[in-house]
Order: C-alpha cells, then sequence, then structure tokens
C-alpha cells in the first residue's frame, strides 16, 4: 500500500483524498483469497473479482480512491477491553488523544478507557467526559468502563446505574489497578449490573497475600531476595469470584490472567456453565520473570510476568477458547514513575501499539491461531463481551457486505524493530524496545472514514 494502485487518479493520491468510497484492491478477508472489497457509504458495500477494479471503473460512487491492498489482511476493527488512557489526571503519561492515536495505529477501532483516572471515573459526569474526549479526538470509539466502588476504594458501590443510563453508555466495571476483595460487594455490583447487562471486570489479587509484593512468587524472586507476588492470590480471587457469579447467575470478565491455575479454574467455571469470560496480554503470552534479573522497571507489571509454564498454559487456553480475548492492559507511565529504582517504579507497560505484532509472533506463527481465530479473539469476542452493538454472530459475517466498514488492513510480513521514540503513545514504557516483531498495521478505518493510511494517522 506504500504505492497507491497504478489506477489511482492524481487527484486523489492515497491520504489525501477526501472521497468517502475506497476499493482495497486484492485485500485477503481474514487471510482467505484476494478480492477486492469496496467500502462505501460507511459499511462494506461490494466484493468483487480480485484485481478487476479500478479508478473509474463501473458502479464506483465518484472520488472512490483505489488502494493497492495486494497480499494485505482485512481484519475487523480491533476491540481492546483494557486500555489505560490517564485522562483525566495524568496528561504528562497519555491521552484520550494521543492513546487512540496509538489504538488506531495499532490496528484498533474501540478501546474501553479504565477508571482509574484522577478524579477516578465512579459517577456519570467523569465517563461522560472520557467518552466526549474520544468523539472529539475521533481516531477510535472510546468506551469509557466504570469504577465498581467509589474513588476505587473498595467499600462503597458506586452509581453503576447513572453510569449506565448515562450518554456513555457504560457496560463494563471495574475497580483495575485495585481488586474488589470484598465477597459481599463484588456479590452486590455482580447483581446489580444484571439489570442492565453489565459486567463486573475484576482485577484478580488478594490484597493481603500481595502486601509489599515486587514480581512473581518462585525460583527467580528467591534468588534476586525480592518479595513474591503468589499465584495463588490471583487464583483464589478468580474462584470466589467464578463461584459468586454462578450464585447469583451474572457476568464476570477476568483481566489480565496470568497464571496456569487461572486458566485451569476458569476452563472449570465455563465447564459449569457459568457467565465468566476471560482476558490475556501480550505480555503474558510472551515474556517471563527472568526478565526481572535486569532490574528493569520496564519489566514490572501488574500481575507480574510468570514463568515458561504459565506462559505456554495462558497460550493453550487462548487457542481453545478457555481465554475467550486478548487484552493490551496499555498502562502508559511517565518517565519518573518509570526510570527509577524497581521498588519505586510504578508497574504497567504500553502495548497498544504492538499487540497485534506480540499476538503474530506466539499465536499465528505457531500455528496456535488462524486469522479468523486473531479475529474472534482481538475483535469479536471483546466487543460481545462489552456489550457493543457491532456483534457479528459469526466472524466472517463482520466483514462481509453490509458490515460497518470498521476494519484494520494488516501486512503480516515483514518485521519491525520496536522503537520507543517513533510510538505515538506520550510515554515511552514498551518492554519490547529493540525487540524485532512481525507484522504492521497499513490502514485503518471506522465506519468507512481512514484513521490510518500508509501506517500513519490521518
Ligand atoms: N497493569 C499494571 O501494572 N498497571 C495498571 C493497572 C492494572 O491494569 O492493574 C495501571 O493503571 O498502571
Ligand atoms: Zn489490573
Amino acid at each position: 500500500m506504500t504505492t497507491p494502485a497504478a489506477e489511482t487518479s492524481e487527484e486523489t493520491p492515497v491520504g489525501r483524498s477526501a472521497g468517502t468510497s475506497w476499493v482495497l484492491r486484492r485485500v485477503r478477508p481474514l487471510g482467505g483469497d484476494p478480492v477486492d472489497v469496496v467500502l462505501a457509504d460507511g459499511v462494506v458495500a461490494a466484493w468483487r473479482p480480485a484485481g478487476s477494479t479500478h479508478a473509474g471503473a463501473g458502479g464506483l460512487p465518484a472520488g472512490t480512491t483505489v488502494l493497492d491492498t495486494d497480499g494485505l489482511i482485512l481484519l475487523p476493527g480491533l476491540v481492546d477491553l483494557h486500555t489505560h488512557l490517564r485522562e483525566p489526571g495524568r496528561e504528562d503519561a497519555e491521552t484520550v488523544a494521543s492513546g487512540t492515536r496509538a489504538a488506531a495505529l495499532g490496528g484498533y477501532t474501540t478501546v474501553f478507557a479504565m477508571a482509574n483516572t484522577n478524579p477516578v471515573a465512579d459517577t456519570a459526569g467523569v465517563v461522560e467526559q472520557v467518552w466526549r474526549l474520544g468523539l472529539d479526538a475521533g481516531h477510535c470509539d472510546v468506551r469509557p468502563v466504570g469504577a465498581v466502588t467509589v474513588g476505587l476504594a473498595g467499600e462503597r458501590l458506586a452509581e453503576l446505574g447513572a453510569m449506565a443510563s448515562s450518554a456513555a453508555g457504560v457496560r463494563v466495571f471495574s475497580d483495575d489497578g485495585h481488586c474488589v476483595s470484598d465477597a459481599l460487594l463484588m456479590r452486590r455490583a455482580l447483581e446489580y449490573v444484571k439489570a442492565f447487562d453489565g459486567v463486573i471486570a475484576q482485577h484478580a489479587q488478594e490484597p493481603r497475600l500481595t502486601e509489599n509484593a515486587q514480581m512473581n512468587e518462585g525460583t527467580v524472586a528467591a534468588r534476586l531476595g525480592l518479595p513474591g507476588w503468589p499465584a495463588v492470590a490471583e487464583e483464589a480471587i478468580i474462584a470466589r469470584d467464578a463461584l459468586l457469579a454462578g450464585h447469583v447467575g451474572s457476568r464476570l470478565h477476568v483481566c489480565h490472567v496470568s497464571t496456569a491455575g487461572s486458566v485451569e479454574i476458569i476452563r472449570w467455571a465455563k465447564a459449569k456453565g457459568w457467565n465468566v469470560t476471560a482476558e490475556v496480554t501480550p505480555h503474558h503470552l510472551l515474556l517471563t520473570d527472568d526478565l526481572v534479573c535486569s532490574f528493569d522497571p520496564v519489566y514490572k507489571v501488574n500481575p507480574p510476568l510468570r514463568t515458561a509454564e504459565d506462559v505456554a498454559a495462558l497460550r493453550a487456553g487462548l487457542a481453545d477458547g478457555t481465554i475467550d480475548c486478548v487484552a493490551t492492559d496499555h498502562a502508559p507511565h511517565a518517565l519518573e514513575d518509570k526510570e527509577t529504582e524497581w521498588a519505586a517504579a510504578r508497574p504497567g507497560m504500553l502495548g497498544l501499539e504492538t499487540a497485534l505484532s506480540v499476538v503474530i509472533e506466539t499465536m499465528v506463527i505457531p500455528g496456535r491461531l488462524d486469522w479468523a481465530g486473531v479475529a474472534e479473539r482481538m475483535a469479536l469476542a471483546p466487543a460481545r463481551i462489552g456489550g457493543l452493538p457491532r456483534t457479528a454472530a459469526e466472524v466472517w459475517s463482520s466483514i462481509a457486505v453490509g458490515a460497518p466498514a470498521t476494519v484494520t488492513l494488516l501486512d503480516p510480513a515483514p518485521w519491525r524493530m520496536v522503537e520507543p521514540d517513533a510510538l505515538a503513545s506520550r510515554s515511552r514504557n514498551t518492554p519490547y524496545a529493540g525487540r524485532s516483531l512481525p507484522g504492521t498495521i497499513r490502514a485503518t478505518f471506522l465506519r468507512g472514514r481512514p484513521t490510518v493510511l500508509d501506517g500513519k494517522i490521518v
């Protein structure tokens, strides 16, 4: 797509056209056979034989731009259930505008913005503010997550109903960054959101078991002399909450699953028929706790990087659907919060601009997921869990004729070196700096409007 198709006229150069219609020439929907796909009036308007469409061809609206997308893979626009946009409160680390630019460049068309802002997104006013900032920025849809408890303090339920019926239409509630550790409060929250088919997304971390924790509890922590964050602190909360969700017949979503035991518990809960879903982050699919030996705080994250056995179980769980989706947990942090000693550094790492590449490396190249599987785990499942109207009953229908032209175009082939300074995020805390990752997003469309063309923000 670097060079527009020969047929593209001088008047409509790629990236500058005001045209509202596009032809994706010789694109491969979900990695299948090439076809020409016409995007017009915000929807996928037609599929035509591969290579048959050129500028001025019959049946195309005036001003149609033909893009040479030969070899590129067409996927539904990606949906991230777990993004920290930091606005309001820490605009030095990220803003809604900078974070959604990073999202679009990563192939995302919707991000769910976590509630641990300052002020906390625990009222209709704050969630509406974040929602409006997303509309103004226009790079992708922003769906605010509402806090479960007032101020994330874990003591009183926030105004869940008011947030649900606000203009932001909140459906996902989470105290992420903190665990809703009080079992009765968790039960009440699960019961409350049933009224509007909401979901509680739990950051599963038993607080007493993780006091002072600095990294995964295990042999590496023992060697480094760092206090450990044991797997059981995550697993105990997931087991409790799965039981509660089953008991009250409500929806539980488990954030950033990180241990083999958690995968087992979620498999068990699903076998019971309970409405439990789960996400895994790209970093937990790729990185392990031995990286902490460098004492580079870029590897500090919550939950912590775990062992190679955990990584293998997470990959297997994502492949067999026990883990429903990939979520980035994009957690930008300012330099002063990251470039400090290990114990003082804040946990969290960037994810939006590298997520699909990490999934390609860990899941697609080894044959654990095909492109339809990627679409399911990175777009359709998160959309369903988050209650988005754009919910496809089956994968193909998400890019079939008549579907919203909310899609992303991936060049799967090239490996690229991750350069922190080249990222659109305001922060620099990527754990992949200097690492080579496969695949590049070439274009992203939101309801027929390009947000990214030629790998650049439009
Ligand atoms: N993941 C992290 O290590 N940090 C997140 C909070 C969270 O997702 O738990 C953050 O807000 O920085
Ligand atoms: Zn969390």
